[in-house]
């Protein structure tokens, strides 16, 4: 039986995500469609009548700004929003900031598609002379973490993903569901996967074919030992969401949608 409703949220669409480059732990804004996104998804969720109780982000603007504006949407800007680096985007290393259409060319489409969506290979890490190296790391916000700046990572699996995110889920957020209080998560697309992947015992290799939209809310309904009771659902228009998708996987083709 249903016990508890979990939502999970890809942030709307960013400014890179239009320009096609990966974005990773570069703190790009929404764009303008973003924006729309991510206020089109707190009315839905208004419209369905669902209220959270808690919410969390990671410490990137992307994902804060969508929260901020489901809330705003839904009316219900006084709910509690604790951020955290661990739910911060998958960290893609050397490949911050390349065009994935362009990679697409050069290394092949399937090449791409295993450093986007495989779930242990790691990309080439990035280094001092990467040029978003000092922008990312000499951020104050990472100063904050719980953990020394020197030992955040420098590139990321999904597994590695999933490695530092299983501390915060257990220790932080599922006290939060388990006292009874709806949680959304904010985040972004391979944190969302890393933790699906866990919630509902996704395969390794069945991890590659899971893509998120951005902007759809992820309705997951959990027993009591937040197990899974009944599929995920993306809650909004099917056919709409369908093409979303298929826009996000179609992003690291040769001929990517512009
Ligand atoms: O740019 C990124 O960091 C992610 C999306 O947030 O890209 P991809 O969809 O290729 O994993």
């Amino acid at each position: 039986m249903s016990k508890y409703k979990l939502f999970l949220l890809r942030h709307g669409e960013g400014a890179w995500n239009k320009e096609n480059r990966f974005c990773s732990w570069v703190d790009q804004k929404l764009s303008e469609a973003g924006v729309v996104e991510a206020q089109e998804c707190g009315r839905l969720l208004k419209e369905q009548g669902y209220k959270f109780d808690r919410v969390f982000t990671s410490l990137l603007s992307r994902s804060i700004q969508t929260a901020w504006l489901v809330l705003e949407a839904m009316g219900q800007e006084w709910i509690p929003v604790t951020k955290s680096w661990r739910l911060n985007e998958r960290h893609y290393g050397a490949l911050i900031g390349l065009n994935r259409a362009e990679m697409a060319l050069n290394h092949g489409e399937e090449r791409v598609k295993l450093w986007r969506r495989s779930y242990d290979i790691t990309p080439p890490p990035i280094d001092e002379s990467h040029p978003y190296f000092a922008e990312i790391y000499n951020d104050r916000r990472y100063s904050t973490c719980d953990v020394p700046k020197e030992q955040l990572p420098r590139a990321e699996s999904l597994k590695e993903v999933l490695d530092r995110l299983l501390p915060y889920w257990n220790q932080v957020v599922v006290p939060e569901i388990k006292s009874g209080h709806t949680v959304l998560i904010s985040a972004h697309g391979n944190s969302c996967r890393a933790l699906l992947k866990h919630l509902e015992n996704i395969s390794e290799k069945d991890i590659v074919g899971v893509t998120l939209p951005t902007g759809i809310p992820v309705l997951l309904e959990l027993d009591e030992d937040l197990k899974p009771v009944k599929p995920r659902q993306l809650l909004g228009d099917q056919e709409k969401i369908q093409a979303a998708i298929k826009k996000v996987e179609d992003q690291g083709k040769v001929n990517a949608p512009k």
